[in-house]
C-alpha cells in the first residue's frame, strides 16, 4: 500500500497548492509594488489638479480686481484728479460705500512722482478714513504705500496683481493713470486692495466645491512647496505655497479633499484581484479533479488491483473500466491482463509438468504422494478407508533387451492407457511412481474392493494380450500388484506404500502375474488371477 503522503494525489494537491501560493503570492507583490503606486500617484496628481483649480480660482479673481482698477484708471476724472485739477473726484467718487460696495480695503492714488495724491480706506479698526497723504489718521496706508517701489521695479505693465500675505490676506491691483481717448504719459498710479474675507473665501469654496483655507507663512519654513497627508482612508489634506507680498511671506492653500477616487480605484481593484484569485482557485481545483478523475483513479485502481493478485488464490478480473479505456492507461491495463493471462498459462504447464509423467501422462510419484497424503489425512479422524495398489511390469528388463527401449515405452504406455481407463473413473488416481512400476491411490475404498479392482485391472491387461514371448510367466505381458489398505498399523502413507510394495514382492514371489494383498501380522497374502 502506497503510504497517504507519498501517493500522486497528494503531492499533485501539495504541488498544485504550492503554485495556488506562488500565484496568488506574486497577486499580493505585484498589487502591492505594482498597482498601488499608481493608485497613490493618481492622487497625488488629482490633489495637484484640485489646487490647480484654487489657484486658477485665486487669478480669476485678480483679473477681476485688475479690470476694476484699470477701469478706474483709465478715466479721464482720475487722470485729472492726480493731476490736481479736479478737487470734487473726492467728494463725487471717493466715499465709504463706493470702497463698501467693490468690497475694497483701499484704494490709493499717486501721482507721476509716486507720491500719494489720495488715500481712502478703513484703518486697522475698521474705521474709514479718506486723507490727501498717508499722515494720520491715515498712516495705516503706508504699509501698502511700501509695497508699491518693489513693484513699480519689477513690472514694465500697464496694470498689474499680486497677493498680499501682510497685514491681512488680500488682492492687490495696480494700474497706471491714462487718458481714455488719447495716448498719453500715466499720470499716476492707482492701487487697489480687496481683502480675502471669509465671504470671499465661502465664495471660493462654493466656486470650486473644495473644502480649503488660506494662510499667511513665512517663506523657506520647512513647509515644502506643495505636501498632501493621507489623514484617513476617506480623508487627505493637500496644500500648496503661492507667491504673495511681502517676499519674505506666502500664501499657503489648505485643501481638505476627498479619497473618493482613491476608494473607487482601490474597490475595483480589489474586485479584480478577488475575482482573479477566485478563478485562479477554481482552476487548480477543476485541474485536480481532471487529474483525479482522469489520472490518478484509474491508477489508483489499477494499483489496488494489482495488490489483491498478491492476496487472492485465484486472480480477480481486470477491472472493465480499465479495459475499456482508449488511452494509455487502457493500454498499459490490457498488456498488463495480457501478461498475467501469458503467465498463468506458463504456470500452468509447469505445474502439470511437475506433477506428470511425460511419457504416459499419468501423474507422478510427487502428485501421487500429494494426494496420499490428502486422503490419508482426511481419513484419519473418522478412520475412514483408504487402498493402494503398486503394479510392477514382469520381466521388463527381456522385454526391453528383445524388444527395444521404444517398444519398451510404448508398452508402458499401453498399459498406463489401460489403467486410466479400468480406473479413472472411479475418482482414483494413477500414477507412474517408477520406471515400469505403477500405483493407484483409491480412497473411500475398502481392501477387498481394491482387491477386487486389481482383479479386474489384471485381467484388462492380461486381456491386452501385448505379445512378450521372451517372458518366462507368460507369451504376454503380465503385471505383479500388491494392495495394501489402511490399517491401525498402517496409518502414514509410507507405512501403506511399504505395504502395498510387500504385497507387489509377494506377488512376485508367488509366481507373478498376480495380485497380492498385505495382511497385518502376517506377510502379504497372493490372491488367485
Ligand atoms: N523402455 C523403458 N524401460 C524402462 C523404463 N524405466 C525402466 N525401464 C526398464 O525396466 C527394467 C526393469 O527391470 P528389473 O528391475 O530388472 O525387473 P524386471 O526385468 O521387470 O524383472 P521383475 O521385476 O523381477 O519381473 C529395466 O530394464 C529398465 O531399463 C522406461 O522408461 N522405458
Amino acid at each position: 500500500m502506497t503510504p497517504s503522503f507519498s501517493s500522486l494525489r497528494h503531492r499533485f494537491f501539495l504541488a498544485l497548492g504550492g503554485v495556488l501560493c506562488l500565484a496568488l503570492l506574486a497577486l499580493v507583490l505585484v498589487a502591492r509594488y505594482q498597482i498601488m503606486p499608481i493608485l497613490l500617484e493618481d492622487e497625488e496628481q488629482y490633489a495637484s489638479s484640485e489646487l490647480d483649480r484654487v489657484e486658477r480660482g485665486i487669478g480669476s479673481e485678480l483679473n477681476h480686481m485688475r479690470r476694476l482698477v484699470e477701469d478706474w484708471a483709465w478715466w479721464d476724472d482720475t487722470y485729472d484728479f492726480v493731476q490736481g485739477k479736479r478737487p470734487e473726484y473726492v467728494d463725487s467718487n471717493l466715499y465709504e460705500s463706493t470702497l463698501e460696495t467693490l468690497e475694497l480695503k483701499t484704494m490709493i492714488f499717486l501721482d507721476a512722482r509716486h507720491q500719494p495724491r489720495w488715500v481712502a480706506g478703513y484703518d486697522d479698526d475698521g474705521e474709514f478714513t479718506s486723507c490727501p497723504d498717508a499722515a494720520p489718521p491715515c498712516d495705516w496706508a503706508t504699509t501698502y504705500i511700501d509695497y508699491l517701489p518693489t513693484r513699480l521695479a519689477s513690472e514694465n505693465e500697464a496694470s498689474q496683481t499680486w497677493l498680499l500675505a501682510q497685514p491681512m490676506l488680500a488682492m492687490a491691483a495696480m494700474s497706471g493713470i491714462y487718458q481714455s481717448r488719447e495716448e498719453s504719459p500715466s499720470a499716476g498710479w492707482l492701487l487697489m486692495v480687496r481683502p480675502l474675507s471669509t465671504p470671499w473665501l465661502e465664495q471660493l469654496r462654493d466656486t470650486t466645491g473644495i473644502d480649503l483655507n488660506l494662510t499667511s507663512i513665512a517663506q523657506g519654513g520647512e513647509v515644502p512647496h506643495e505636501s498632501l497627508e493621507r489623514v484617513s482612508t476617506t480623508q487627505m489634506a493637500a496644500s500648496r505655497a503661492v507667491e504673495a507680498m511681502p517676499d519674505d511671506r506666502q500664501i499657503r492653500i489648505d485643501a481638505n479633499l476627498p479619497r473618493q477616487r482613491y476608494q473607487a480605484s482601490l474597490e475595483t481593484f480589489r474586485f479584480a484581484l478577488y475575482w482573479t484569485s477566485g478563478v485562479l482557485i477554481v482552476t487548480l481545483l477543476v485541474v485536480l479533479w481532471l487529474l483525479e478523475s482522469i489520472v490518478l483513479a484509474p491508477i489508483r485502481q489499477f494499483s489496488r488491483y494489482t495488490q489483491r493478485l498478491h492476496l487472492d488464490t485465484t486472480p480477480p478480473p481486470m477491472p472493465a473500466s480499465l479495459l475499456k479505456r482508449r488511452d494509455e492507461i487502457g493500454t498499459l491495463a490490457q498488456e498488463f491482463r495480457n501478461l498475467l493471462e501469458h503467465q498463468q498459462q506458463q504456470s500452468a504447464l509447469l505445474l502439470d509438468l511437475s506433477q506428470h509423467d511425460s511419457l504416459t501422462g499419468l501423474a507422478n510419484r510427487r502428485l501421487f504422494d500429494e494426494r496420499l497424503e490428502q486422503a490419508m489425512h482426511k481419513a484419519q479422524p473418522s478412520g475412514g478407508q483408504v487402498s493402494t495398489m503398486m503394479l510392477d511390469i514382469d520381466h521388463f528388463k527381456l522385454y526391453n533387451d528383445h524388444y527395444g527401449h521404444l517398444a519398451g515405452d510404448d508398452c508402458l504406455v499401453a498399459l498406463a492407457e489401460c489403467m486410466q481407463g479400468h480406473l479413472g473413473s472411479h475418482r482414483f488416481l494413477a500414477a507412474r511412481t517408477g520406471g515400469e512400476e505403477f500405483s493407484i491411490l483409491m480412497p473411500d475404498t475398502s481392501l477387498d474392493e481394491a482387491l477386487d479392482h486389481a482383479r479386474r485391472l489384471l485381467q484388462a491387461i492380461n486381456a491386452l494380450a501385448l505379445t512378450h514371448e521372451y517372458s518366462p510367466t507368460s507369451p504376454y505381458v503380465t503385471v505383479s500388484i500388491g494392495v495394501a489398505s489402511r490399517a491401525d498399523n498402517l496409518t502414514t502413507p509410507s507405512d501403506i506404500m511399504r505395504a502395498a510394495d510387500q504385497a507387489m514382492y509377494q506377488a512376485k514371489a508367488s509366481g507373478r502375474n498376480r495380485v497380492a494383498a498385505y495382511q497385518a501380522h502376517d506377510q502379504a497374502s497372493p490372491i488367485e488371477r
